[in-house]
């Protein structure tokens, strides 16, 4: 496919190049970008309607702003294609989250111009007002600081923690509310129907329009001043009492909203809003997935589709072989219902990821016991809790990584009260192209530590469906963890009749003679693939798939530990505090004498690629797996990691 920067995009390089061009011209680099980003994203993959939505906004900011002097943080950052690509990275940018290549996200140590590493959601206005009452202790009057932050993203309490430090702060900071309506799924709560209120209200945007158009009337060229600012303030307030909103409420001066696609009147409000001091909001409506009209009509599809045709918008899909395995996050969701029909107490929560976790069919389904809360992984732990003290079965699905959110409300909310909620952690282990911030590495070693959980992960759909069915039993008092990987399993038939999982109970896949490999839940996969290779080989490798690490299979450690000097533990998850840390445990806590080899993930960051990739650079695939073998094999070897 032929991929050409435009003929403006083509001569910038960096915001410098950009703040050159006439304004007349900032329209045609906004299409050129826009579709740049088609282009790319087609090919390569990668989040696509959030940045389309803020083609105008990215253009507007890095002209006016003198990035990166001002300091410019995006949330989330799955939004800052159009940035990085303005920004030093467009020939690079084709490898974006591919093995080596440039991050998905902003990152500090990629360029200058990422003020702040992201990810996760709802860290911009923290990060920004900090860098703001840096600059103001420095004495950098002269510096700006912006976060832009959707509306998705200030559904989360930290974003409000934020709000109500910057409204007393006295600080130089702006932030950009980039309102789409739209979260992965559409957005949720009492907040967006504020918002959309603001944005609708007819009285308020006349009053607004005539503002403006006051403002367009003063001579042309001439600055915004102190003076006019504070006139232009004033109008805005009257529009908009103190009372009546939210933001102004909390000091901070509101602005907007104003139409995001609008390049003229982003780049005049934002040179005005340079002559405001102090904290400040614009409210900016934009459409997610903006010039591409596939997109915009199914804009949680196309939030991040995979590879399409641009030109058909059809989405490549792998082609199928025979029956193919579903995804655990599919096991989950249509599990959920089943349950639910037997159950009357079972119900669900998602932060914020109803399609990323499949509730969303439990939702469709059963629309008042399955909810989606809006990015809020503590309020959905603690809710979870809630739900429990009345005698609710609540599960309550957070991806791995953004459970790390939640670990007091795990601490204090779920465990210390010993209330029975079922934890399912999507998205556990290394999760491929989202790289550092999305992998699920510590979870094992955050959740084994927290006394009264029960740690389990799958092997397989079955395993997984079987654990659901168990967690909600009556007997079953204790909180529950069940840890799951991105993507599809193992079983095509994975459907079948309920089955109790005895709790704490691993299980011997297969017997052997010269090294044990114990694997805690997915990788034991890959453990089945180098064992068949081992035996080609000659040797006998037993193979021990742990299922619980909290509370530990002992009887089946015994029997490990007494029949076997050599043994190698592999996980899908950081090495440190996790399932290998907890077999040296157990040998240390019963004084068993072996070598053991733990494969997992090291202590240290694991960037982004496909999962493949990943697990064979950290040596836990199936040849790693293999090699560790044979290795030990033939040397002496004590305890080791990687
Ligand atoms: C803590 C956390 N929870 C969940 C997510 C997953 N996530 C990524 S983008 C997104 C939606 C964000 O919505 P918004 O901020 O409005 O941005 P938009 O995609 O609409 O531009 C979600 C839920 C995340 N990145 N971080
Ligand atoms: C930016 C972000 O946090 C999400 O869009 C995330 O990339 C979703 O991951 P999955 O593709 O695994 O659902
Ligand atoms: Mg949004």
């Amino acid at each position: 496919m032929d991929i050409t920067a435009g003929q403006l995009l083509s001569q910038i390089e960096y915001p410098s190049d950009l703040r050159k061009l006439t304004r007349e011209q900032l329209h045609q680099v906004c299409d050129e970008l826009r579709q740049f980003i088609i282009d790319q994203v087609s090919v390569h993959g990668g989040h696509f309607a959030a940045s389309l939505g803020v083609v105008e906004l990215t253009v507007a900011l890095h002209y006016v702003y003198n990035t990166p002097y001002d300091q410019l943080v995006w949330d989330v950052g799955h939004q800052a294609y159009g940035h990085k690509i303005l920004t030093g990275r467009k020939s690079v940018f084709h490898t974006n989250r591919k093995y080596h290549g440039i991050s998905g996200f902003p990152n500090r140590g990629e360029s200058e111009y990422d003020t702040f590493g992201v990810g996760h959601s709802s860290t911009s206005i923290s990060a920004a007002l900090g860098m703001a009452l840096a600059s103001k202790y420095k004495g950098e009057h002269d510096r700006q600081h912006i976060a832009v932050i959707g509306d998705g993203s200030m559904t989360a309490g930290m974003a409000f923690e934020a709000l109500n430090h910057a409204g007393v702060a006295n600080a130089n900071v702006l932030i950009i509310l980039n309102d789409n309506c739209m979260s992965i799924d559409p957005n949720v709560g009492a907040l967006k129907e504020y918002l959309t209120d603001i944005s609708t209200s007819h009285t308020y945007n006349k009053l607004r329009d005539d503002v403006w158009n006051m403002l367009g009337k003063l001579p042309v060229g001439k600055k915004f001043t102190r003076d006019m600012a504070s006139k232009f303030e004033a109008s805005i307030k009257g529009l908009v009492s103190k009372s009546s909103n939210l933001f102004e409420s909390l000091n901070l001066r509101y602005f907007g909203p104003i139409d995001g696609h609008n390049i003229s009147k982003l780049t005049d409000t934002l040179q005005d809003l340079k002559d405001i001091p102090g904290p400040k909001l614009l409210h900016v409506v934009t459409t997610k997935g903006k010039g591409y009209s596939l997109a915009e009509k199914d804009q949680t599809k196309w939030h991040a589709p995979g590879l399409f045709d641009k030109i058909t918008g059809e989405i490549f899909k792998k082609i199928p072989e025979g029956p193919q395995p579903p995804k655990y996050q599919d096991v989950f969701g249509l599990t959920m219902i089943e349950l639910a029909e037997q159950n009357d107490k079972v119900m669900g929560i998602t932060p914020a990821m109803p399609s990323g976790s499949s509730l969303k069919f439990m939702m469709e389904k059963m629309p008042d016991r399955a909810f989606d809360v809006g990015i809020c992984e503590q309020h959905a732990v603690t809710l979870s809790a809630g739900l429990a003290t009345q005698g609710m079965r609540v599960y309550c699905n957070i991806y791995s990584s953004f459970m790390q959110r939640a670990f007091d409300q795990v601490v204090h909310d779920v465990a210390i009260q010993n209330l029975p909620v079922v934890l399912c952690l999507d998205r556990a282990g290394l999760v491929g192209e989202d790289g550092a911030t999305h992998h699920g590495a510590y979870d094992i070693s955050y959740m084994r530590c927290i006394p009264n959980l029960i740690v389990f992960s799958p092997m397989n759909e079955e395993e997984l469906r079987n654990m659901m069915y168990t967690a909600q039993l009556p007997e079953q008092k204790s909180p529950v963890v069940i840890r799951y990987p991105r993507g599809e399993g193992v079983m095509s038939d994975w459907r079948k009749p309920f089955a109790v999982m005895p709790i704490g109970k691993g299980r011997k896949i297969r017997d052997g003679r010269d090294v044990a490999i114990l694997s805690f839940g997915h990788p034991g996969n890959f453990v089945t693939e180098a064992c068949r290779e081992l035996m080609n080989d000659g040797l006998e490798p037993a193979h021990y798939d742990i299922r619980f690490v909290k509370p530990l299979d002992k009887e089946l450690l015994h029997e490990v530990f007494s029949r076997y000097d050599k043994v190698i533990t592999v996980e899908d998850g950081a090495i440190r505090g996790g399932f290998g840390s907890a077999i040296l445990e157990f040998m240390a806590e019963y004084n068993y004498k072996a070598d053991v080899k733990m494969l997992g993930i090291p202590d240290r960051l694991v960037e982004h690629g496909k999962p493949a990739e990943l697990h064979r650079e950290c040596g836990y695939d199936a040849a790693g797996i293999a090699m560790a073998v044979r290795q030990m094999m033939s040397s002496q070897v004590t305890v080791s990691e990687g």
